[in-house]
């Protein structure tokens, strides 16, 4: 366990990378100005993804010394796998933004590294390529990412391959029935670049990039999306098991619990959807609280650091996400 992290060599010292901030300046050197945006930003003021990270520095540790640490260990359990520490890759589409391997690169790292890693519905690969790069190196748990989709037969076959291909469970994201207000996508005409299709919804890249990121989303999900309707469908048609990613309040906390949920990602998207939602740090003790642990709970948004991690794990949050991280790291 522990040591310190060995360094990459660089000639510049001040290039070293030895924290997630480090990584983010590195990456902000490399990649094109509306890419950097797109991944970077948040919605409408920028109120969430600030918070998302400042909140932490919130929280103080009330350390306990003179505790045996020799032989600490890490490693938790998610989806029913030993993880090497509580933190996995949240969904994150058009990784090929940032590298030509993309998801692919991202499953290989987690299997490397012992983590779960959840597939984007919106990624550049396709599942099964995905799913067999992380098995490639080793046992690695993936959950599909899901929004409610206008057409319910092209939804039922995604939930089909993901099936076929092992994954453990649905993350459908409800903090989305639109995409947010994102003034540096509107600004930059952001498009998915040349080259890059979305395999999962069938789509080239030339259809892709004949629309705005803004009308490619919403084009293919629904608008109308509701618990009532969307939950008993999903587990009438799947025995995967199925998480709420987006719950920032104890009432959607308890609304998970009576529909049969497994578990809720307490997220706010990376403060890229509803701006001015709280910071995920501040809304989890409240779901935690809701939930009387009628329900797993993992955290999304602003981890950067062990110590934000142990804050998430101290404040009742399971297990922990992110999103941008991986991003920086691919690029
Ligand atoms: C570039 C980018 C793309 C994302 N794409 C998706 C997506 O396709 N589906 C989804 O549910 N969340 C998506 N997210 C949100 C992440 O899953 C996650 O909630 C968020 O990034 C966590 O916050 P963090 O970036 O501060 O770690 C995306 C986030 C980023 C930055
Ligand atoms: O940008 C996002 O936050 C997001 O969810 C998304 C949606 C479609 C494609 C890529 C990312």
């Amino acid at each position: 366990m522990g040591g310190n992290p060995v360094p990459i060599p660089t000639k510049n010292p001040d290039d070293r990378i030895l924290c997630i901030e480090d990584l983010r300046k590195s990456a902000l050197k490399k990649l094109p100005r509306e890419v950097a945006d797109f991944i970077n930003c948040g919605s409408t003021d920028q109120i969430t993804i600030h918070e998302n990270t400042t909140a932490y520095n919130k929280y103080r540790v009330r350390s306990r010394v003179l505790i045996d640490v020799s032989k600490a260990d890490t490693s938790t359990i998610c989806f029913g796998q030993r993880s090497s520490f509580p933190l996995g890759c949240s969904p994150a589409g058009i990784q090929g933004l940032a590298h030509p391997d993309g998801e692919l690169a991202t499953a290989r790292a987690c299997a490397k590294k012992g983590v779960p890693m959840a597939i984007s519905s919106f990624a550049n690969y396709s599942i099964k390529d995905i799913r067999s790069a992380g098995l490639g190196v080793g046992p690695i748990k993936h959950a599909m990412q899901m929004y409610t989709l206008k057409n319910r037969e092209l939804e039922e076959g995604i939930i089909r391959e993901a099936e076929r291909q092992g994954c453990t469970a649905i993350f459908l994201t409800a903090d989305s029935p639109v995409l947010g207000v994102r003034y540096n996508e509107w600004r930059n005409d952001f498009r998915t670049p040349d080259g890059l299709g979305f395999p999962i919804y069938g789509w080239d890249t030339e259809k892709i990039r004949k629309q705005t990121h803004d009308d490619s989303f919403t084009n293919i999900t629904d608008d109308s999306h509701n618990w009532a309707r969307d939950i008993p469908w999903l587990r009438s048609v799947t025995n995967m098991e199925i998480w709420i990613k987006g719950v920032v309040t104890a009432e959607d906390t308890l609304m998970a619990i009576q529909l049969g949920c497994d578990g809720i990602i307490v997220s706010n998207h990376g403060g890229r959807q509803l701006d001015g939602v709280p910071a995920t740090i501040d809304a989890l003790p409240e779901c935690v609280a809701a939930a009387q642990g009628r329900i797993r709970i993992h955290v999304d948004g602003g981890i950067r650091s062990g110590t934000d991690m142990f804050k998430a794990i101290a404040l009742g949050a399971e297990y922990c996400w992110v999103g941008r991280p991986i991003f920086w790291g691919l690029s």
